[in-house]
């Protein structure tokens, strides 16, 4: 079968994106993907959908599947857009089918898609977070990292905990380090994990930076750019509406609404294409011999497709 590799990104928060490949361990393939190019910070699967025009499966550069991906949406948007023929999809993606939509094209030839960020839970149980029996936690301290800095959790659908801090709590990462590698380890608040985003204002807009649980610290994190502007509109930093986001990959607009006290978040920016190839996955041999061999067969193609696609990742890299 026919499988399509690319390498692309959103925000310069850069993927390994695969159509074509129907296998049960992508989060094998995610590790070796992302150990050969240390560039990339996560494998896109585009799978057949029975309720949209494709499905999306995101996984880490440590195998951890997470339920939704802000900036890899956007870059599956383009590619399903371009091959359909179409400027607006919708994308099944773990909690919810998603509409994609392509944007006018920036002078410099930049592809710009919007995407859908949703569902949104406030509930702690959502992310999952455990604190001093809260039920949520918007714009309040953690006792034990600081009285000053105002948090919110936040599940859109992935769990994101964001910190609005001064500018020189901004500047100098190691603060935030050290509590993200806590709250992504052996830990008492966050069963699954969390993305932790701290948060500065600027004159137009808000700067965020993100360390994304199963990476840790990327250029961009889509969804945290996105949920950040939420906690900024809710906390008055921002006006509601279009929040221009900037981040060490780039900006991104991201669009804060809010009907009948519910929110809705649409995520604008880039979808770019680094690289493309097309990799040929030879037939499975006969049903016969291929089960009795499944395991053999299957590991000897699989070597051999990791080693075509680290073939193929070099001349990517
Ligand atoms: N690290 C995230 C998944 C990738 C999200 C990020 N790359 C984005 O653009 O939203 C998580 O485990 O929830």
């Amino acid at each position: 079968m026919k499988v399509t590799l690319e390498k692309v990104h959103g925000s310069m928060n850069t993927f390994y994106m695969v159509e074509g490949l129907e296998r049960n361990d992508y989060a094998e393939l995610a590790m070796q993907l992302c150990d050969r190019d240390t560039s990339v910070d996560g494998l896109l699967v585009i799978l057949p959908s029975q309720t949209a025009h494709a499905k999306i499966r995101v996984f880490n550069r440590d195998g951890s599947e997470a339920s939704m991906c802000g900036n890899g949406l956007r870059c599956v948007a383009r590619y399903v857009c371009e091959k359909e023929g179409i400027r607006e999809a919708v994308i099944e993606t773990m909690k919810a089918d998603l509409k994609v939509k392509k944007e006018e094209t920036l002078t410099d030839g930049i592809e710009m898609y919007s995407v859908e960020i949703s569902p949104i839970s406030f509930r702690l149980e959502d992310l999952p977070m455990e604190y001093a029996e809260l039920e949520e936690m918007i714009l309040q301290p953690i006792s034990e990292i600081s009285e000053e800095i105002l948090f919110s959790a936040v599940a859109v659908p992935n769990p994101h905990l964001i910190g609005i801090v001064p500018e020189e709590i901004q500047k100098d990462s190691t603060h935030q380090h050290f509590w993200a590698e806590k709250f992504n380890g052996q830990n008492a608040y966050f069963a699954d994990g969390v993305n932790v985003s701290y948060v500065t204002k600027l004159e137009q807009g808000i700067f965020v930076r993100t360390f994304e649980r199963g990476v840790g610290f990327t250029n961009a994190c889509g969804t945290a750019m996105t949920a950040s502007a939420l906690i900024s509109c809710i906390a008055g930093i921002v006006p509601f509406g279009e929040v221009t986001v900037y981040n060490p990959g780039g900006m991104v607009k991201c669009t804060v609404t809010e009907t009948a006290g519910a929110y809705q978040l649409l995520l604008t920016g880039n979808a770019t294409r680094i690289s493309s190839h097309e990799y040929q996955w030879e037939k499975e041999s006969q049903e016969s011999d291929f089960l009795s061999s499944r395991k053999f067969e299957e590991q000897q193609q699989y070597e051999k497709f990791i080693n075509g696609i680290s073939g193929i990742v070099d001349q990517f890299a």
